[in-house]
């Protein structure tokens, strides 16, 4: 008994044991918060939680599927994607990269089984990838919906996912605010990455198609020669138009702007257009009205533009009346009296299918006409609330010279300035033609005395 007493430690060295054991703590909690990140700290915790104290019972999971069942992609799988790709850290070892040929930068994804620590508002976001196991049978597909499939390789017939999984008390805040906040992280990103698109109408055998290439014009309003202070009313009414999403829907109008761009050749009309995509990072959509044969494919090839973008009609003047050319080439009888084989078009009923379509869908839309001739336009257009902006482009002006000046010589000053505007203000040239003259040497004087010569002679003219 006594030899059993004597092996029990006394009460000093207990407390000598739990100082040290306390001091050992406190110096390695130190060196743990100072040498290890915080956000490592997080995700080894998290890493923890997850594999060894996850209660099934109070964590709530949700599954972003890549398709959103059968009515197409699901936009949230890929807000999700991008989100994640700028969340990775220097804990993820594995990660996918890449990069599409139109990308500035190389991407990164994360790949199956990884998993990434997000924290929302002190919440944390656990986020996983799954691919589906193939093939998805029957049996397992019915399974899986009915919540039977328990297993850690989860059966998707969505396609790739998602899930995030985080405490169950949180599931309105994670659904109403934390995924809201994903959907606007990825189209800030978007924003700034996005290549734009032109889009052209081509014809197969199911009738019109669009075809896209990159579209990579470089004029900006910046580049732009125009008077400063139209420049500055389209751009503010670009920026009015974008932030009124719930404006057009309360008055239940289409969230939709129209421009009519009108002026001679060489004013800028299409250079607009391009400065317009590029600040609004909207794809381009040019229809070509005389090619599309009835309005039935019209209505058609407008229901396959997308969203965020702007529809351009160019020379809207010489589409009045749309003759139907292909047939006309065909059949020599037909040639002998085109009259018969015209179909009259009517601005109008591109303008109600525009107003009808695009009402029902419900994202931003710009249409924009050009004319060089707008005296003889169809007066539907030009009733008010059609086009909701009438732009003149007009023969340059001093202003717009100096702003071309730069573009092409890098110069604000020159002495010959002062010559060139009192000219100037007494012809019409157009941007188009002075671009030309300034494109003849990089030296600003020899290139601002071809513009004087030229002025010279347009006024003598
Ligand atoms: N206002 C401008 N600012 C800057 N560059 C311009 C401007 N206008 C014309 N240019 C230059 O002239 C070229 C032709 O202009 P653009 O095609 O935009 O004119 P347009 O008015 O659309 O002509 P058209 O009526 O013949 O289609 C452009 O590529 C651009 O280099």
């Amino acid at each position: 008994m006594e030899e059993y007493f004597k092996r029990i430690p006394s009460n000093a060295s207990l407390v000598a044991a739990y100082s040290s054991i306390s001091t050992s703590w406190v110096l390695f909690k130190t060196a743990y918060d100072q040498v290890i990140p915080r956000q490592l700290q997080d995700f080894v915790l998290s890493k923890f939680r997850y594999y060894f104290l996850r209660n099934p019972s109070s964590t709530a999971t949700f599954i972003i599927e890549q398709l959103w069942f059968s009515f197409g992609r699901n936009e949230l799988y890929d807000a999700a994607r991008t989100y994640l790709s700028t969340k990775m850290g220097p804990e993820n070892h594995v990660m996918k990269v890449g990069k599409l040929e139109q990308q500035k930068n190389i991407s990164a994804a994360i790949p199956e089984g990884e998993i990434i620590v997000d924290t929302f508002q002190d919440i944390t976001v656990t986020w996983t990838c799954h691919s589906p196991k193939k093939p998805v049978n029957e049996r397992q597909d019915k399974k899986y919906k009915n919540g039977e499939n328990k297993s850690k390789d989860i059966i998707i017939p969505g396609g790739n996912s998602y899930q995030i999984t985080f405490d169950k008390k949180y599931k309105d805040k994670i659904r109403n605010e934390y995924l809201v906040h994903v959907l606007d992280t990825y189209k800030k990103l978007m924003k700034g990455e996005k290549v734009l698109k032109l889009y052209i109408g081509i014809k197969n055998y199911a009738g019109k198609e669009w075809r896209a290439m990159n579209f990579r014009h470089p004029a900006s309003f910046d580049t732009l020669a125009m008077d400063p202070e139209l420049k500055k009313s389209i751009m503010d009414d670009l920026d009015k138009f974008l932030e009124r999403k719930e404006f057009y829907q309360r008055v239940g109008k289409a969230w939709k702007r129209g421009y009519l761009l009108y002026g001679p050749p060489g004013t800028g009309k299409s250079t607009l257009i391009a400065a317009m995509a590029n600040y609004l990072k909207f794809d381009i959509y040019d229809l070509e009205l005389p090619s599309i044969p009835s309005d039935a494919e019209l209505r058609n090839v407008l229901l396959k533009t997308t969203n965020r973008s702007i529809l351009v009609v160019e020379d809207i003047d010489c589409n009045s009346q749309v003759y139907d050319r292909q047939k006309i080439a065909n059949h020599q009888e037909q040639l002998m009296n085109p009259k018969k084989h015209t179909k009259e078009f009517s601005l109008s009923t591109l303008l109600n299918c525009v107003d009808g379509l695009w009402s029902s869908c419900g994202e931003a839309r710009i249409i924009v006409f050009t004319t060089n001739h707008k005296e003889v336009l169809d007066p539907a257009l030009l009733r008010p609330g059609r086009m909701d902006m009438h732009i003149h482009m007009s023969y340059c002006t001093s202003k717009g010279f100096r702003v071309l000046a730069f573009n092409y010589l890098g110069i604000h000053e020159h002495k010959l300035y002062q010559e060139i505007d009192a000219l100037m203000e007494r012809t019409n040239v157009t941007p188009a033609s002075l671009a030309e003259e300034l494109m003849k040497s990089d030296d600003p004087d020899v290139a601002l005395g071809e513009v004087l010569n030229f002025l010279k002679q347009k006024k003598k003219e």
